[in-house]
């Protein structure tokens, strides 16, 4: 087989010190393929393909979709997603996948049912705005990251479990966060199968030095274990109050749990029946797929806004000009004509795209370039580079600069490989117009009613940017400002 090019490799290792070289890996892979353009790499045993050009990205996730439409399989999956039966842990040509996905869509996220929710949104973006409004007063530091987590939980929650069990979640929401980091964690047994066989799943220490967050544990089945036993007692707990509920309290609380649970008791032939493991993995998917992606999506343009306090003003005109200037409360329907926040937002996910790097797995062998990609290989597709790259984005590249989609139309919805915030193909977001609606909604709001400044008169330069790379990519450090109440 021809494989791309590829880096010095070590004996065994392979290229195991990239995962740990002292810089955020999407940027030091992108370094790498300036110099190799499409890469091989192997660690310890698991060989991988990095993708880093639009060109390549187009090539191979347009007319090699069916091939690389899989997730790589990861203790993750086995443990928190009852062996891989929710949507991303599911083989997409599995029936669980097809069903999962084809449900969340039909009974939540299809706009018709994502409407239905508008109540509990605007209910939950009054409670903060309420809240942030007593704080001009003292003018007392606002956690922003941690305000706006706790907003998004509450708004994904209502929508999954009808705001049943919210205030005693506080456990399964520690703990699948817990399993998040695990997931992200460097697992140097799922590199080299045979140090798994001695069940000593070893993960190097050098990774708890450089990411001091990341859990360094030794027996690490045993931690999973523990972590999905109280996540699925959590769901049992919730989907047994469901069962028992009389007719009129689920139709009080009527929310996506009413709906799965029907679909598994179901016995028409014609609905998608679901088990039982499939309805918790579904679930706990969405809550997993939709919080963090949401909230550091908000979290980085709100940074960007704050360190760039003209194109701020910007956005605070046109909320200006379509909401008012008292402080009324920004409604869903008034953001299609948000034009230059849409732009904002464009701006940010091309440079902070919160998957930062995407992760396929080869079905079949694919020919890509000359070159011959078989089966089982890894694909790691770098979007963090895509948008950093000059050829397609020559001005400004790096800067943050939301005029420059005044003239290209640059669609972020997985047609166009340039820009691939929710991904591309069979496994494309699907909640990327829910998620697009709550962060514009979210984001309108806090710069609608209030003008921000940073602790400590710190200049907008110098807020600081540092990622940290988990499953999802956020901020290293929570957003920290100030509010003052502009607008009476
Ligand atoms: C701004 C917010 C969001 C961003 C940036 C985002 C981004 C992504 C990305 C990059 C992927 C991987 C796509 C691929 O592999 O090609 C993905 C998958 C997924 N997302 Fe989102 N997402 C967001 C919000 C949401 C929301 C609100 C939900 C649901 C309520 C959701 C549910 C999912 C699911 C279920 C998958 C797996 C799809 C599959 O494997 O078939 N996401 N998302």
């Amino acid at each position: 087989k021809r494989l791309p090019p590829s880096p010095l490799a070590l004996p065994i290792l392979g290229h195991l010190y990239f995962w740990f070289w002292p810089d955020f890996l999407p940027r030091t892979l992108l370094k790498l393929s300036k110099k190799y353009g499409l890469m091989y790499l192997r660690i310890g045993a698991v060989p991988i393909i990095v993708v880093s050009s639009p060109d390549i990205t187009e090539l191979l996730m347009k007319t090699q979709d069916p091939a690389i439409a899989c997730k790589p399989t990861a203790q993750i999956s086995k443990y928190m997603f009852y062996g891989g039966k929710g949507i991303a842990s599911a083989k997409y040509y599995e029936p669980y996948w097809r069903v999962g996905r084809k449900v969340s869509i039909i009974h939540l996220l299809a706009n018709s049912k994502f409407d239905l929710f508008k109540p509990v949104r605007r209910y939950e973006v009054g409670h903060l705005i309420a809240f942030l409004k007593k704080e001009p007063e003292d003018r007392q530091v606002v956690d922003i990251s941690s305000k706006v987590t706790l907003l998004i939980e509450n708004i994904i929650y209502k929508m999954i479990f009808g705001g049943r069990n919210i205030s005693k979640s506080l456990k399964f929401k520690k703990t699948w966060r817990e399993g998040m980091r695990l997931g992200a964690a460097f697992n140097l047994a799922g590199y080299m199968p045979y140090i798994g066989a001695f069940d000593l799943q070893v993960q190097l220490h050098i990774c708890a030095i450089i990411c001091s967050n990341q859990p360094c544990f030794f027996r690490l089945t045993c931690r999973w274990k523990d972590l999905s036993t109280v996540i699925d007692e959590y769901l049992e707990k919730i989907i047994n109050e469901v069962e028992q509920e009389t007719t009129e309290t689920k139709e009080h609380f009527r929310s996506f749990i009413n709906v799965l649970i029907s679909l598994m008791k179901s016995d028409n032939t014609n609905e998608e029946k679901l088990d039982r493991d499939q309805v918790k993995a579904i679930i706990l998917e969405l809550i997993v797929a939709s919080i963090d992606t949401t909230v550091a999506t908000i979290e980085w343009t709100l940074s960007e806004l704050l360190r760039n306090p003209l194109v701020l003003k910007r956005v605070q005109e046109e909320l200006a000009n379509v909401i008012g200037l008292d402080c009324q409360q920004v409604e869903e329907i008034d953001l299609a004509k948000l034009d230059y926040l849409e732009k904002v937002m464009k701006e940010s996910l091309r440079l902070h795209p919160v998957a930062g790097i995407i992760l396929r797995k080869a079905t079949e062998d694919i020919s890509i370039k000359n070159f011959n990609i078989p089966k089982k290989m890894l694909f790691v597709v770098n979007s963090w580079a895509l948008g950093r790259d000059p050829a397609v984005w020559p001005e400004k590249t790096e800067e943050f600069y939301p005029e420059r989609f005044i003239n290209i139309d640059i669609d972020i919805r997985g047609r166009d490989k340039k820009l691939l915030p929710f991904g591309a193909g069979r496994k494309r977001c699907p909640g990327m117009e829910p998620g697009l609606r709550i962060t514009k909604l979210v984001l309108a709001q806090l710069v609608h009613c209030f003008d921000w400044e940073l602790p400590d008169g710190m200049s907008p330069r110098d807020l600081d940017m540092k990622e940290k790379l988990g499953i999802t990519v956020s901020r290293a450090n929570p957003l920290l400002a100030v509010p003052t109440f502009f607008f009476l």
